[in-house]
């Protein structure tokens, strides 16, 4: 008996070592391989921070933002640069070794591009070996499946054949009504909060609001389905993007003190994949009841997965959930937050706000935009612009080299992976002039080409072959809204408004924007 145990013990010993063995010898491996792309870099004249032995840099970037959030100063608004407390160590780099560098999360070897010249000739690359980076996209498997966001390759081409012709201008211009009607119910809300106050000023914090509204629009515009029905869908999926963000995955930290929510995460993909499901089973069923064809987003994602060829190895319902997945993320937060920026800067600028109160009395009938009328609505473009430039929702183009890529003079080893931190190239006084800074929408009076030195310093949907779908359909829905609250109100920054934007996978105002809110 006693011999039977010692040879239990031994075996399990071995197995033990040989797990450990495995596991380091793995680590090594990467390591190693992630300093011969360093290698590769700095043999092109790349420099960057030197790395500590399997951690890399990691250790310094978390001593770096620690400090930045100690220092953390929640007093400028506008010319406050943000990028230096969200994202202190790539600033903290830059200032050092300019706007190219490399640097390293232990096994990853990472490229910091925030030069002009590099990401204009990022825009013009026409290659399927610039992809999305597998580490970070397999962190947000729960959020997109393998769905247009995550995916690469010519599956990705064929997703994108399928959702674009959805965003077509012609197609979007036919959605301002139903933008329109979206909004409404938000109106009538503010409305009934003023009125509530005897007609006195109300204090709204925005944000809440403008997220209803965008949901509604993404859910009816392009799924069929009304806010009503998604709203427990947008809920769960906002759930796992804070749960994802707070785990640091993206930059490549360490994670494991986390890995409890996995479960959560886990839970809540189901339950949001089976109200999909149940979304689409309704909207087939309603085909078959009334025998109509609404040729919408939905419909098109269809018939996508009909081809079993087509959708790689995902079910046919696993593309369907997927591509609506990605929809709800792409679509709902990005607008809404924007707006809520938008609304801010307006709030701090009542000069601007009364310039596009004006331009919409004159061009909408009634102060309703429609398809005729939104293209005419030059300022309120102006506004919308300049917000995007100051606080872009999304704040990378990430990239990762799948195979060995040449971008201008840099030749990209294969696995490395390409940052471009679109907020700080938004506020280059390089590519901007020395006002970069200031909120000053009259620098798009003729255009992106001549608010700055080249348009390619102005990202806000990213670049290239992955440039935003949903670009026409965002900028038309945002005039929408911003031109029927201010034909309605006039508004204030609230003394409860504390700046301080931050990042959970896009850039928000940490503690909501808060305004005092006027009937004109
Ligand atoms: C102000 C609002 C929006 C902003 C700032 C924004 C920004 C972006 C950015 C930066 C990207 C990544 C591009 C890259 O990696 O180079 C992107 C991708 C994408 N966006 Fe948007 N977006 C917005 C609204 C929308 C809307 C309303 C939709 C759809 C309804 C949408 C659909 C997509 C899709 C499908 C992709 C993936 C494209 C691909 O990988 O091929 N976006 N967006």
């Amino acid at each position: 008996m006693e011999f039977l145990l010692l040879v239990l013990r031994t075996i399990s010993s071995l197995a033990l070592a040989g797990v450990v063995f495995y596991i380091f010898h793995a680590y090594i491996t990467s390591w190693l391989k992630s300093q011969r792309l360093r290698r590769k870099l700095r043999m092109q004249g790349i420099k960057g921070p030197p790395p500590s032995f399997l951690y890399g840099n990691v250790p310094e970037m978390q001593q770096i933002q620690l400090k930045a959030r100690k220092a953390r100063s929640q007093t400028e608004i506008v010319a406050h640069d943000y990028t230096s407390t969200i994202f202190p160590f790539f600033d903290h780099w830059r200032k050092e070794y300019g706007v190219i560098y490399t640097y390293s999360t232990g096994l990853r070897q990472h490229l910091y591009v925030n030069d002009l010249e590099v990401v204009k000739e990022m825009n013009q690359l026409n290659t399927l070996h610039l992809g999305k980076a597998p580490y970070m996209t397999k962190a947000l498997k729960s959020m997109l499946g393998n769905g247009i966001i995550r995916a690469n390759g010519h599956f990705w081409a064929h997703q994108r054949n399928i959702i674009a012709p959805q965003f077509f201008m012609d197609k979007v211009k036919g959605m301002v009504g139903l933008m329109v009607e979206s909004t409404e119910p938000l109106l009538k809300k503010w409305e009934a909060m003023i009125e509530a106050k005897g007609g006195f000023p109300a204090e709204i914090n925005v944000d809440r609001d403008l997220r209803s509204v965008s949901a509604d629009v993404i859910a009816r515009a392009c799924l069929g389905s009304s806010y009503d029905k998604g709203k427990e869908i947008f809920s769960k999926l906002r759930t796992i993007q804070t749960t994802i963000t707070k785990q640091g995955f993206l930059f490549g930290l360490n994670n494991s003190r986390f890995l409890p929510n996995k479960k959560k995460i886990s839970t809540l993909e189901r339950e949001v994949e089976l109200l999909i499901w149940e979304t689409v089973k309704g909207r087939q069923q309603e085909r078959l009841d009334t025998s109509s064809c609404r040729k919408d987003l939905m419909q098109l994602i269809l018939e996508g997965a009909v081809n079993e060829a087509t959708v790689g190895e995902a079910s046919p319902q696993q593309f369907i959930v997927d591509n609506c997945k990605n929809i709800y993320f792409a679509g709902y937060e990005t607008t809404a937050v924007t707006a809520s920026w938008c609304l801010m800067l307006l709030a701090l600028h009542p000069e601007w706000q009364a310039r596009i109160q004006a331009e919409v009395a004159q061009v909408c009938k009634n102060g309703l935009p429609d398809a005729d009328s939104i293209s005419r609505l030059k300022t309120v473009t102006m506004v919308i612009q300049e917000t995007m430039r100051l606080y872009p929702a999304a704040a990378f183009v990430s990239r990762e080299a799948l195979q060995e890529t040449r971008i201008g003079n840099i030749m990209v080893p294969k696995g490395v992976c390409i940052w471009t931190v679109i907020p700080t190239l938004h506020r280059d006084p390089d590519i901007w002039g020395p006002d970069a800074n200031e909120f000053k929408p009259e620098r798009f009076i003729n255009g992106v080409s001549k608010a700055c030195k080249s348009p390619q310093g102005y990202i806000p949907f990213g670049l290239g072959t992955r440039l935003c779908l949903g670009k026409n359909f965002a900028m038309v829905e945002l005039k929408v809204l911003l031109s029927l609250i201010v034909s309605r109100f006039t508004f204030s920054l609230s003394p409860s408004y504390r700046h301080s934007p931050s990042f959970r996978m896009l850039v928000e105002p940490e503690h909501g924007v808060y305004i005092h809110l006027q009937k004109i």
